[in-house]
């Protein structure tokens, strides 16, 4: 029998997808989704903003800002949401698809310094700097016998990237590429719930990552249900919406509206979540908790364990817009990443900088085809804190440090804006903790919990998170 009444508790990405998969799935079953804020959609927020003055308009984002084209999940959204023609794409051949940087500061004292462009392909590494590190990295992973210790279920990433690449890829390539994504520090992410492909392909390949992905992976059914998004995401790197991400949790949003089968109760504070009891305002036979999961722990009356066992990392994002074309502020690709100081957390608080208008011009009024060179306007985000922890920052102060990191002085800004963002840390043990968390839960009622927290921190994990639980349920 299906559900008869579902509460799905948090409005934003995750709890908007649950909604939709199940309003869809289970037509005769009552959906109320509750949301704390007025707006849904949580930390994905896009907002056009006409520049002073002018009626030149450019599109920023406070969260996430491009999408990967093999994430099923979303793909399958934009097609049952009728958005293709929304879509704005970045092609594997652009600049913001194949230079990519790492700056490495000279106070780092490291033999790489400054800003270096990571290679993209076997040409491009020959006659790079990072040549040798990468290559010694590299062929002594490939040759490298197992030395997983037995027994061993999780560890850090740091760790993890030490054994197999090496302390100085680990130090150097690893923290930056978690900053890039979790804004965390790589020695306290776990890497088998962050990267589970990479802990996966070292099984597979017999202790080898490499030999892992060299070698060949089953294939996985799966039933999205796509129409021809694969078609058209054919040699894509990055996507993203002519109005932004934000146009995925509007339409979510108007879908869930025009049903019948859905309420939506905005600026409401769920109090008590409890089994039974008078203090419920209203009963339902199942819930589904999208939040994170230190507000799920508040709000319950039973015992849940690991809620608050995940470290969290606010990331200060800050949008600048500069009058002036991209060419006269940093060179064409799709930004950088800092690592992390060889002698801990201090100093600059900056983990990468982002060259939107190298990948989302597109999005920009008046759309300038030479954007790089004729573009009235460049658009870049600087995204600092995470491990750093908390601290003051001034714009001024902001662009004396990228013109260290640039060689050349930014323009003062015409526009800038500021958010912040929550990223959950799932540190090593993560897996088992959820799962343990899972079986309690399973036993103690209909409630389930996914979210960020839980299971990815991607746009591709939040959507597939609300697809799951209807597979679910149909299952009890
Ligand atoms: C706004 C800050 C965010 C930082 N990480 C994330 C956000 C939203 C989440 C995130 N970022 C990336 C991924 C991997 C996705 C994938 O590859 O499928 C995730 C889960 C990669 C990424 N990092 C940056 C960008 C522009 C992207 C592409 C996806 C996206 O738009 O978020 C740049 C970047 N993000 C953060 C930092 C510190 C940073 C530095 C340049 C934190």
């Amino acid at each position: 029998m299906p559900p008869q009444h579902i509460a799905v508790l948090g409005g934003g990405l995750t709890g908007l997808s649950s909604a939709f998969h199940l309003s869809r799935r289970f037509p005769s079953t009552q959906i109320t989704l509750i949301e704390r804020q007025k707006r849904l959609g949580g930390w994905v927020h896009s907002e056009r903003v006409v520049l002073p003055g002018t009626t030149s308009s450019v599109l920023l984002e406070a969260g996430p800002r491009t999408l990967r084209p093999h994430g099923k999940s979303v793909l399958e959204l934009i097609h049952l949401l009728n958005l293709r023609d929304e879509v704005i794409t970045v092609p594997k051949s652009a600049a913001a698809a194949k230079a990519r940087f790492l700056y490495v500061p000279k106070t780092y004292g490291e033999k790489i310094e400054g800003m270096q462009t990571l290679p993209s392909s076997v040409v491009s590494l020959l006659g790079s700097p990072l040549f040798p590190t990468l290559l010694w990295a590299v062929v002594g992973e490939f040759f490298g016998k197992r030395n997983r210790p037995p027994g061993v279920l999780d560890e850090s990433v740091d760790a993890f990237l030490t054994r197999r690449f090496g302390e100085s890829f680990a130090r150097i390539f690893g923290s930056a590429l978690v900053h890039g994504i979790y804004a965390a520090d790589s020695r306290q992410l776990s890497a088998r719930a962050a990267f589970p492909s990479l802990w996966e392909a070292e099984e597979r390949g017999g202790g080898s990552v490499i030999r892992g992905f060299l070698g060949k992976k089953a294939p996985v059914e799966d039933d999205y249900e796509l129409g021809n998004m694969l078609d058209v995401m054919k040699d894509v790197s990055v996507y993203s919406f002519r109005d932004g991400i934000q146009t995925l949790t509007n339409a979510l949003e108007g879908y869930l509206v025009a049903r019948d089968n859905v309420r939506i109760l905005r600026e409401t504070n769920v109090s008590l979540l409890e089994k039974t009891g008078d203090t419920c305002k209203f009963s339902s036979s199942h819930v589904v908790s999208a939040l994170p999961l230190t507000a799920l722990q508040s709000i319950i009356s039973i015992s849940i364990p690991h809620l608050t066992a995940n470290l969290m990392s606010t990331v200060d994002v800050v949008n600048l817009v500069f009058r002036a074309p991209p060419s006269e502020i940093h060179p064409e690709g799709f930004g950088y990443l800092i690592p992390r100081p060889p002698t801990g957390y201090a100093g600059s608080r900056i983990l990468g900088v982002v060259f939107d208008s190298c990948s989302l011009h597109e999005q920009d009024k008046p759309n300038v085809k030479d954007y790089y060179h004729k573009s009235e306007y460049t658009k870049m985000t600087v995204m600092l804190g995470g491990p750093y922890g908390r601290g003051e920052w001034t714009v001024p102060g902001l662009l004396d440090e990228m013109e260290v990191h640039l060689g050349r002085r930014p323009p003062r800004p015409v526009y800038w804006q500021h958010h912040e963002g929550r990223i959950p840390t799932p540190t090593a043990g993560h897996l088992t903790r959820m799962k343990e968390m899972k079986e309690v839960v399973g036993g103690s009622g209909n409630i389930l919990i996914i979210g960020s927290g839980v299971s990815g921190v991607s746009v591709v994990d939040c959507v597939l998170a609300g697809r799951f639980i209807c597979d679910y349920l149909k299952l009890l």
